[in-house]
């Protein structure tokens, strides 16, 4: 999938595009990062980014959005803003995603799963199986980045603002480990 030349650009302004050796959260190696954050931490950028993703889901009734922490706290709170809905937000204990802090699901409530980046889709994965096992109906999901390019199938309908395939590797055939560069971890998992 081909990215406008508009938001190629808004990426490039923000410096969200990192080049080096990064270790993903999936364990996977790369040679690109994504730092959502550099373009979250824009509240009027962020806000006109998710306004567009929700008018592609204005036929959707949606009652409750939720995000994993970190990256998807802050999209799925302005998500959540937009709609007039409140927004939740699930979180790793002992590797195992979950709702803390008194958060529940209606029966049957409507949910739309926001997202920073989808690497494997392992985490949002985890966290529609979550909103199953409370109870509720994953109706859509919105990803800031999407980094399988559109090829993760969530088997709900699903909507990006960035889409591009970049290339990750098994640790055991990364060619930047061969080459002995160091890697760094971006994410928060580095600092569990
Ligand atoms: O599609 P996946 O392979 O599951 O990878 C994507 C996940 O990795 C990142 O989270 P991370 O664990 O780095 O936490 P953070 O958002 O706090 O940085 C990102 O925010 C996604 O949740
Ligand atoms: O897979 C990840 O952990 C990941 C990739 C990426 O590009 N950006 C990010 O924040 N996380």
């Amino acid at each position: 999938m081909k990215m406008s030349q508009e938001k190629l650009a808004l990426l490039k302004e923000k410096k969200a595009v990192l080049e080096g050796h990064f270790i993903l959260t999936s364990g996977r190696h790369a040679r690109t990062y994504i730092q959502c954050a550099r373009i979250l931490q824009d509240p009027k950028a962020t806000t006109q980014l998710i306004g567009e993703l929700l008018k592609q889901m204005e036929y959707l009734d949606i009652d409750l959005v939720i995000g994993p922490a970190t990256g998807g706290i802050i999209l799925a709170y302005e998500a959540a803003r937009q709609l007039e809905v409140d927004a939740i937000f699930s979180e790793r204990e002992k590797g195992e995603m979950v709702l803390r802090r008194g958060f529940e699901i209606p029966q049957g409530a409507r949910v739309l799963v926001m997202e920073d980046v989808v690497t494997t889709g392992g985490s949002v994965m985890e966290v529609i199986r979550q909103v199953e096992k409370s109870g509720g109906q994953v109706v859509a999901v919105g990803l800031l980045a999407d980094r399988t390019g559109g090829k993760v199938d969530f088997k709900v309908p699903t909507y990006r603002v960035f889409s591009k395939e970049i290339k990750s590797y098994e640790p055991e055939k990364c060619p930047l480990c061969q080459r002995g560069i160091a890697a760094i971890r971006p994410g928060s998992r580095a600092l569990k």
